[in-house]
């Protein structure tokens, strides 16, 4: 059985009236790039901070490592780094003087800075107060820390944050390269979509305060219908063939240009049939392509509970 870097079990967590984790569950593998999706105020951060041992569940169990929270705490802490706000509340250190407090608290010696700094870009900033750093070399200082004494687990709660497209690229490539490089399990909260689904291997969708879903990212573009863009000479015509011949398979089909089309939730494997009966019909199909909808896409449809299931024409 694959081990697991976190497992919740049916946590439950409330700020007085207010339920908000309502026996959550979640597995997440050993080695994954974990995405914990979900829209504002579902409780992501709550988790993560139960995660840490920063909240105390009201029930509920959190292993974390293979280790109970509540029991070892610090053993946990010392094997995972976080980064869940960028370090603002310390603008009269330099970067070397917050990095080195963390070091202290896990024992490392000096040159542990040196390499965190320059996996971040920051080596010739290290001298400068963070008063004086952008957003962006916050967020880099950030990660720096959260590196330190190379942690089995990171909990990154929005890592894209501040960051210009150059520098969101490499911290994604350093993010892509730990499990491997590092043995090390990521989970990352972002609303940051796009980014996210270039790296991640697993997602959790957090609502209403429990894991509506869970899954591996190549399971969850398997089990998803998606869409076809079909470029012919006539729209029109095309459109007609598709609905009369196709009437009792599943299409919306829609016209987007006097030479286009879109048929949306298809399987893939009914894709060629829509080619198929074009072909057969003598029209002339200039260009077929299939895809998924997006992380993103995916997202919007299920948070906002719209079935991307396959419809009747009408
Ligand atoms: N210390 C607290 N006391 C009272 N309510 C809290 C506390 N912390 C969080 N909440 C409430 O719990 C709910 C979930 O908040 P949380 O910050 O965990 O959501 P989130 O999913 O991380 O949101 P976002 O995507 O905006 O960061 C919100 O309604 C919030 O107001």
């Amino acid at each position: 059985m694959q081990k697991l870097a976190i497992q919740m079990t049916g946590v439950v967590k409330r700020f007085k009236q207010h339920e908000v984790l309502k026996g959550l569950n979640l597995a997440v593998p050993e080695r994954s790039i974990f995405a914990f999706l979900g829209n504002n105020g579902e409780g992501k951060s709550t988790a993560i901070r139960l995660m840490l041992g920063l909240l105390h569940p009201d029930q509920g169990t959190i292993q974390i490592l293979g280790r109970d929270i509540a029991r070892e705490r610090k053993y946990i802490l010392q094997q995972t780094g976080c980064l869940v706000e960028a370090p603002s509340a310390y603008p009269n250190l330099t970067a070397r003087e917050f990095l080195r407090i963390a070091c202290t608290l896990k024992a490392l010696p000096r040159s542990e800075i040196d390499r965190v700094l320059e996996i971040v870009g920051l080596t010739a900033d290290g001298r400068r107060r963070i008063a004086q750093f952008s957003l962006g070399m916050k967020q880099r200082l950030a990660l720096a820390h959260a590196l330190v004494g190379s942690p089995k687990l990171l909990i990154l709660d929005e890592p894209g944050n501040g960051l210009d497209p150059v520098g969101m690229q490499e911290i994604r490539g350093l993010i892509a390269s730990l499990p491997n490089a590092s043995n090390c399990t990521v989970l990352i909260s972002s609303h940051q979509l796009d980014e996210v689904e270039k790296i991640a291997t697993h997602v959790a969708l957090l609502k209403e305060g429990r894991v509506q879903f869970q899954s591996e990212m190549a399971t969850l573009y398997a089990q998803q219908d998606g869409y076809l863009t079909l470029t012919v000479d006539d729209a029109v015509s095309a459109q007609r063939v598709l609905i009369e011949t196709l009437l009792d398979q599943v299409f919306d089909v829609t016209i987007t240009s006097a030479q286009s089309l879109r048929v949306d939730r298809i399987p893939q494997e009914l894709a060629y049939r829509v080619n198929a009966c074009l072909i057969k019909a003598d029209l002339r199909l200039h260009q077929s392509i299939f895809e998924k909808p997006t992380l993103e896409q995916w997202f919007h449809q299920t948070t906002q509970e719209v079935q991307f299931t396959p419809r009747r024409a009408a």
